[in-house]
């Protein structure tokens, strides 16, 4: 099995796990409340991915500003990561699919206490 080489292995890895996630009870609604047309979402994405992995800078933007509007868990990170690590072991092997794996658990983790630190702020302001 190869690893994660380029851009058509990215592209690979992001449209099989958001086809995933599009099927998942738990995730689909989450995104569906945001995301109407996926194709530029996708686009994203793919640029996301090759600035994380190959250092291309791609993509610029705020990834926590807009996870910080939605109304999740720590069970919707759980199953977000399970999804993603499947999708990866299942077409790829090698140093970049662990380490995406890896790269995706920190951001889930800074996403998830930023949130609460977010949360416990406006509980002190209320
Ligand atoms: C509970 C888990 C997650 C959910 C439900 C979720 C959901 C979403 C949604 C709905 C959007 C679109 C927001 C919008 O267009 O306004 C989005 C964008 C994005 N997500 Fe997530 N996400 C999750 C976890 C993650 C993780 C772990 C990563 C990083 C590895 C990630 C990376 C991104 C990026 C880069 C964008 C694009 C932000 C931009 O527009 O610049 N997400 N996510």
């Amino acid at each position: 099995m190869a690893d994660i080489e380029n851009m058509d292995s990215i592209r690979l890895l992001v449209d099989d796990f958001y086809s995933r996630v599009r099927e998942d009870v738990l995730l689909s609604p989450v995104f569906a409340e945001f995301i109407v047309d996926w194709q530029p979402h996708l686009l994203k994405m793919y640029a996301f991915w090759n600035t994380i992995l190959f250092g291309v800078p791609d993509y610029k933007g705020n990834p926590f500003a807009h996870h910080a509007k939605l109304t999740v868990t720590t069970r919707h990170f759980y199953r977000w990561l399970e999804l993603f690590g499947e999708t990866v072991d299942l077409h790829f092997e090698g140093h970049k699919a662990e380490e995406a794996k890896k790269r995706a658990e920190i951001m889930a983790n800074m996403f998830q206490n930023r949130m609460s630190q977010l949360k416990d702020k406006n509980h002190v302001l209320l």
